[in-house]
């Protein structure tokens, strides 16, 4: 059909930069090509900082104003010097040689020009790489991504706290099984969930500073006395990262795979939270608020569809694929490097920018929805038959009590349940015949499904 038609202007292929852009944005910010340049930028220049505040090879230390030129240079990276990187890497094909050759310019123009020797001195370019990379991602899951998933837990919670006395019946193998509440099972994704963000909050993001092999060899070649680990180790800690001292020409990349590893787990979490929901929704105990001016179905007018659960689930199964991927391949390069980690980690953004599609998603269909106790209580009073289990265990409390001689308790239930509904006429009428001591079958008697909840409500008291 596109032989016979004209071009359309270019477009975006993929939907986080088109359809999705509005929810994944902010992510932009850092995991795109534009924040990797700003921070390469921002490496470089305070590498010739740091170099000239120390004197090094007798450089004169920068006066202040242009210590505050620079860094606004680096911070105030825009279009102007995108479009300037991409003139001059057209000409180096080399994407960080174009951020060196961006700065001396920039250089120049401050009357710097004395000191351009120093830019990018002693470094390979995975020095500003990995640096880059620590610095962004650093940012873009404590400063967007994490907070969005902190956003969903705190909805959660607060819904689990609202539910918490809503009797539920719980289906193990989808079977009707011993009640529960529907907090208490929502406050279960919450207590998952915390525990996977502590882990993501402990995340360590490393760097490492030591030149073409991780020698530091060209260091020392120019100046034999400095402390060049000393140095590096002093450098990398000043960005906020985490030093690694022993590495080949690349950082190893370990943080990221230990990261991108708890960040697919979370995204695991969440998939199991959209499909139960999605499945509550089904079942009827949440009914889903309809929104002024929205269309269901395109044909069948009654329709509200569950789309947010579903479109979270198929991000995070996206995102979840990419972020396995780069966990499992970013570990390995050939001998002292190989290149594949530069364009694999150029979709660090892509996976985190699924997930965070998906956590806008499951955000706003959690507050799309409300429990409807009616359908909770009417399928709480269709299974009585669930008793059965507490019964068979009264029993044998009873027995080892010496109150009972019941043989086989759990038999004599299933002769009765098993297959079969029972009602609670039937099952009253079949404890007031045991044989066991009366506080025992008070205790029965009063029982419903609704009420055999155990301490479920209580159970939130165990969330952060
Ligand atoms: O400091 C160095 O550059 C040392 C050099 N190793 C390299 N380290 C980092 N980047 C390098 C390296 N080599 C190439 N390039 C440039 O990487 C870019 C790869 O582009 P893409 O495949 O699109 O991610 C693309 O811009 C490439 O030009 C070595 O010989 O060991």
């Amino acid at each position: 059909m596109n032989d016979q038609l004209p071009s359309l202007p270019p477009q975006p292929i993929s939907p986080l930069d088109g359809r999705y852009r509005a929810a994944v944005s902010a992510l932009g910010d850092h995991l795109s090509e534009a924040g990797l340049n700003r921070a390469r930028v921002h490496v470089e220049v305070e590498w010739l900082i740091y170099l000239t505040s120390h004197a090094m090879f007798g450089a004169a230390p920068l006066e202040a104003e242009h210590v505050q030129q620079l860094r606004a240079f680096a911070a105030n990276f825009g279009d102007l010097e995108i479009d300037a990187l991409a003139e001059i890497e057209a000409r180096t094909r080399h994407d960080v040689k174009a951020v060196e050759y961006l700065i001396r310019g920039e250089l120049d123009r401050l009357g710097l020009g004395g000191i351009a020797e120093l830019t990018h001195f002693a470094c390979t370019s995975e020095d500003i790489n990995n640096l880059s990379y620590a610095i962004t991602v650093k940012a873009a899951v404590e400063q967007i991504w994490l907070p969005k998933l902190r956003a969903v837990v705190g909805k959660l919670a607060a819904l689990a706290e609202q539910h918490k006395d809503a009797a539920m019946l719980s289906r193990t193998h989808g079977q009707p099984a011993t009640p529960t509440t529907m907090g208490k099972e929502l406050g279960v994704f919450v207590y998952r969930l915390q525990r996977v963000i502590a882990q993501l909050e402990a995340s360590e993001y490393l760097g490492k500073f030591s030149g073409a092999t991780g020698t530091f060899a060209a260091h020392l070649a120019a100046d034999p006395t400095a402390d060049w680990p000393a140095i590096s180790r002093e450098f990398v800690e000043g960005l906020g990262l985490t030093w690694n001292p022993l590495t080949t020409q690349i950082e190893s990349h370990d943080w990221q795979a230990e990261l991108y590893g708890k960040a697919s787990h979370a995204n695991r979490i969440l998939h199991n939270l959209a499909t139960d929901i999605w499945t509550y929704i089904s079942l009827g105990y949440f009914r889903q608020i309809p929104v002024p001016g929205a269309t269901g179905s395109s044909t069948m007018p009654h329709k509200i569809n569950p789309i947010r659960f579903e479109n979270a689930e198929a991000n995070l199964e996206i995102s979840s694929a990419l972020l396995d991927s780069l966990s499992a391949t970013l570990v390995t390069s050939r001998l002292q490097r190989d290149l594949t980690d530069s364009t694999t980690q150029r979709n660090i953004g892509v996976a985190f920018g699924h997930s965070l599609l998906a956590l806008d998603n499951l955000e706003r269909g959690l507050g799309e929805i409300a429990l409807d106790e009616s359908a909770l209580a009417a399928d709480l009073d269709g299974n009585w038959e669930v008793l059965a289990e507490a019964i068979q265990t009264v029993i044998r409390a009873e027995v080892v009590a010496g109150r009972s001689s019941i043989a086989d308790p759990y038999a004599v239930l299933k002769d009765l349940t098993r297959g079969h509904r029972v009602g609670p006429a039937e099952l009253a009428e079949f404890v007031q015949g045991l044989e066991i001591g009366d506080e025992a079958k008070r205790r029965l008697i009063a029982l419903t499904p609704a009420t055999y909840i155990g301490v479920a409500p209580a159970l939130l008291r165990f969330l952060d």
